[in-house]
């Protein structure tokens, strides 16, 4: 699991906000990390800190303000044809968070995957078969499915349907964006070890994003976290939950809830506490180069700029 198959590198993006104001919003700011085959990076942090946004840069839905993303040795920002981005689609596949706006509302579900085929595999002879695995592999029947309206089916089976997609097209990376908000606390785990399955046996990798600290726990191999637009700490997952050195990451972990234990009123999770420990961390280590080794594997950042 060494071969690094996509880079981001220094990727920032500024979003201008309102027609005529000159107001900037840095919803990215200087962000890099590799993505290896076959592994699972889960990219963490509260609402508002970038984790969308670098995924939509990923899935060229948006254009990065500055940086690269190389994706096999290609900038993928500097792909223009139609014809090569259809080649990087057939290769990166994103599911996001309201799986309704991935479906075309007109066609029913037979003829989305029909799509496939005709567009990427023509000459596939065992497409009906084919199909078919994947929806089971999903964990749903194709009887009752395929002949269904995307509105006819509930938020859970849209997901399920997106990674049978995924599947079909037998995808190198995967960008799942809150991906099994949508699903009931039974179905959830199932969606998650299927995602741990393909990345094991077909050398998918994915892009986890969520602010569940416990799903990140239990996918990933390795973890990114994000606040307010920057990476703060990065490596492996094992390293980073039991030895966290950013002060955000230390109160996001702090935060997870235990059942059966009140929270005291000092414990709370307050912006305001975070901000003010976040910036002393960084004046403390103001001379310091931008990136420190904790350990093997487990790097933070510390400093602000
Ligand atoms: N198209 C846009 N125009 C202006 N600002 C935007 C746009 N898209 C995102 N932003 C802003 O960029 C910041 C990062 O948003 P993003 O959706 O990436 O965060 P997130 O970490 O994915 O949050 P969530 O977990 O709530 O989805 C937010 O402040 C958001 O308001």
């Amino acid at each position: 699991m060494n071969e690094v198959i996509l880079e981001v590198k220094n990727l920032c993006k500024d979003f201008t906000l309102g027609v005529f104001s000159k107001e900037v919003k840095s919803a990215v700011k200087n962000v890099s990390f590799e993505v290896k085959k076959g592994e699972i990076i889960s990219l963490i942090g509260e609402s508002g800190s970038g984790k969308t946004t670098i995924g939509r840069m990923i899935l060229k839905l948006l254009k990065p303000s500055k940086g690269k993303i190389i994706f096999k040795d290609k900038d993928i920002t500097e792909i223009k044809s139609k014809k090569e981005k259809k080649d990087y689609y057939l290769k990166v596949q994103g599911i996001f968070q309201d799986p309704f706006s991935s479906f075309n509302s007109l066609y029913k579900v037979d003829r989305i995957f029909n799509m496939i085929f005709n567009s990427y595999f023509p000459h596939e002879e065992k497409k009906d078969g084919k199909i078919k695995k994947a929806l089971n592999d999903v964990g749903l029947k194709p009887e009752s499915v395929l002949n269904k309206y995307p509105h006819q089916l509930s938020g859970g089976q849209l997901q399920r349907l997106l990674i049978a997609r995924a599947l079909l097209m037998n995808v190198d990376l995967l960008i799942a964006d809150e991906l099994i908000s949508m699903l009931d606390a039974s179905t959830r785990i199932g969606v998650l070890n299927l995602l741990g399955k393909l990345s094991k046996e077909n050398g998918m990798s994915v892009i986890f994003i969520t602010h569940d600290l416990s799903l990140g726990y239990y996918l990933s191999d390795t973890t990114l976290i994000m606040y307010k637009g920057k990476l703060v700490e990065k490596g492996s997952t094992e390293k980073i939950y039991k030895n966290p050195v950013h002060p955000y990451t230390k109160m996001l972990l702090n935060s997870i809830p235990d059942i059966g234990f009140k929270w005291k009123k000092e414990e709370k999770f307050l912006p305001e506490k975070i901000e003010i420990e976040v910036n002393n961390f960084y004046k403390k280590n103001i001379n310091k180069d931008t990136e420190l080794e904790v350990e093997k594997n487990h790097k933070v950042i510390v400093n602000g700029r």
